[in-house]
């Protein structure tokens, strides 16, 4: 395949070259990748930055026809794109296809967001020329692009958290060109899909600037990238420290700038006394499927379960163990990832009982899922127990009672989600809870489990700090477009000055707030 990479519609080879690694056999990939420098790095920043103003005003409809060409030109690779995301990663045929479904009706969905017009944001307030004491200004505003925006492909999902995934996506939809850092585990299915972009802006007559995708093993080049005056903001998904490195960067800079950060998040499950007197087999069976699914590998997966001690627990206990000793090892995304799980284990280990383990690896970089069990007070007392192990290993935290449990959940860090599992009796000790939750969590659930977030309007696949940096956004759903808009108002300019987003009579057609009503 073309190892190069794809600056404003060039193909770039160098000299230095890398090659992808299949995880599930430990060896290199056929094919080499050609390595970026900082020298590309300006050089796609300068694109995107040259391409941004002619961009930032195309109409809704443009912008909402080049992402539907996206998402039919990723369809069109077919095949080989899936061969070698299975490849690259390790996942299985199904997940990969679920996975670019998602991907391009993610596109498809913000296609929609722009022709439904709200994201512009149009709020007009009428002069009031004979106001007293003073009259009062015309007064428009709408929402623009923020300008070009650095994308970190991140490794557990190639497609819909990749180079054409939701940051991308929705970076695009704003009207923001976006220069993508590929993830090094995923190298071809990367520039397969950038490939896909390309075609796209040229069938759409976009400039080429709006899109480029530099690569590389090691960080430099995602810390230069972040570095550029030209990037005016940054999406990342990842590991804690990747994402606290990128915001230290781009707090450093002269011109600071916004990094939105999803990192670490163990996502507490409680199970109500009337949910495990109810089902507790089912609830422990049903656990497990969301906890190996993906060989665990979902920011997403429950890693912290919490239970009143009693006979309820144990029986849950028991089912999930028994479940989880069918659980076949899975292949883990890369050679590091799989050394992380194992020593988050390991660290588990130390400080909790092991009460369940999955079928011993067969091959290499296999991950063994593993389920531990302690009570609130080690919780309490040793609070690295409760740091997310990226991988299917959870631990279960026996409590004395609701309010113990209540206050271990107040001593938790930000989380994406948390949940409910509610049975007869249990509506009073969840509202209790739900303050407590409201403060912890982007997303709170009932009766059912964190993995596999919905892509749709109402969705918040964010959450206070460490789950993302900006606990005021979300990175999956519609909503996730506000990250790369800012409002503008506009004070008395003659209305042949005015954007057509605002001018008198409306020519886009935008949902339009006048003087406090909502109109068309
Ligand atoms: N919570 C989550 O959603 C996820 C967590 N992880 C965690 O991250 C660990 C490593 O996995 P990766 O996917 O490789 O994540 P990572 O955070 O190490 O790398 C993600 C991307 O950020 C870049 N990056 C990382 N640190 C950087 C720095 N200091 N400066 C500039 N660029 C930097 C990398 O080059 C890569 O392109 C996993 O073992 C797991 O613990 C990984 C994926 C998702
Ligand atoms: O659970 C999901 O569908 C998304 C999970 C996610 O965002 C992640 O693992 O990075």
């Amino acid at each position: 395949m073309d190892g190069r990479f794809l600056i404003a519609g060039e193909r770039i080879a160098t000299a230095r070259r890398f090659q992808g690694c299949n995880p599930a056999a430990g060896v290199a990939i056929e094919g080499e990748f050609h390595v970026s420098g900082p020298d590309h790095v300006d050089r796609a920043c300068a694109a995107a930055d040259a391409a941004f103003d002619a961009f930032r005003e195309t109409s809704p409809q443009a912008r909402a026809d080049f992402l539907e060409a996206v998402a039919s030109h990723i369809e069109a690779i077919g095949e080989p794109l899936v061969e070698r995301a299975m490849q690259e990663t390790g996942l299985p045929r199904a997940r990969l296809e679920g996975e670019r479904a998602r991907t391009t009706g993610q596109l498809r969905l913000f296609a929609q967001v722009l022709r439904a017009g709200r994201w512009a944001g149009v709020v007009i307030d009428s002069p009031l020329p004979a106001r007293q004491p003073l009259p009062r200004s015309d007064l428009r505003q709408r929402r623009i692009a923020v300008g070009p925006v650095a994308v970190f492909g991140a490794s557990n999902f190639p497609l819909a958290f990749s180079v054409a995934g939701g940051d991308t996506a929705t970076a695009l939809a704003a009207g923001c060109p976006v220069v993508v850092k590929a993830h090094p585990a995923h190298p071809g299915t990367s520039l397969l899909v950038a490939g896909a972009i390309d075609m796209a802006i040229a069938a759409c007559g976009l400039p080429r600037g709006i899109f480029s995708i530099v690569q590389g093993p090691g960080n430099d080049l995602g810390a230069a990238l972040v570095r550029h005056p030209a990037i005016k903001a940054v999406g990342f998904t990842g590991s804690r420290n990747g994402g606290l490195a990128l915001v230290a960067i781009a707090q450093a800079r002269p011109e600071p700038i916004p990094v939105y950060a999803e990192m670490s998040s163990v996502n507490p499950v409680i199970l109500l006394p009337g949910a495990l007197a109810e089902r507790a087999e089912a609830l422990g069976t049903a656990f497990v499927g969301s906890l190996t699914m993906g060989s665990g590998q979902f920011c997403t997966n429950p890693g912290l379960v919490f239970g009143v001690e009693g006979a309820d627990l144990d029986r849950f206990v028991a089912a999930a163990s028994a479940a989880l000793a069918e659980a076949q090892p899975q292949v883990m995304l890369t050679q590091a990832i799989h050394v992380a799980f194992e020593r988050g284990v390991e660290t588990l280990s130390a400080g909790a009982a092991l009460v369940g383990r999955g079928r011993a690896p067969d091959g290499c970089n296999r991950g063994q899922a593993a389920l531990f069990t302690t009570d609130a007070d080690a919780v309490i007392a040793n609070p690295e127990l409760v740091h997310e192990v990226f991988g299917a290993a959870s631990l279960v935290v026996r409590a004395r009672d609701l309010d113990q449990i209540a206050r271990v959940l107040r001593t938790l860090e930000g989380q994406l989600t948390a949940t409910l599992h509610l049975g007869e009796g249990d509506a009073e000790p969840a509202r209790a809870l739900l303050p407590i939750l409201e403060r912890k969590a982007g997303r709170i659930l009932a009766n059912g489990w964190p993995t596999g977030v919905e892509v749709a309007h109402a969705m918040v696949h964010g959450g206070p700090w460490p789950a993302t940096s900006d606990p005021r956004s979300t990175s999956v759903g519609s909503a996730a477009i506000e990250r790369f808009l800012r409002p503008v108002c506009y004070q008395d300019l003659p209305d042949a000055l005015l954007p057509d987003a605002i001018r008198d009579g409306n020519p886009l057609g935008l949902p339009r707030l006048v003087d406090g009503e909502l109109t068309r």
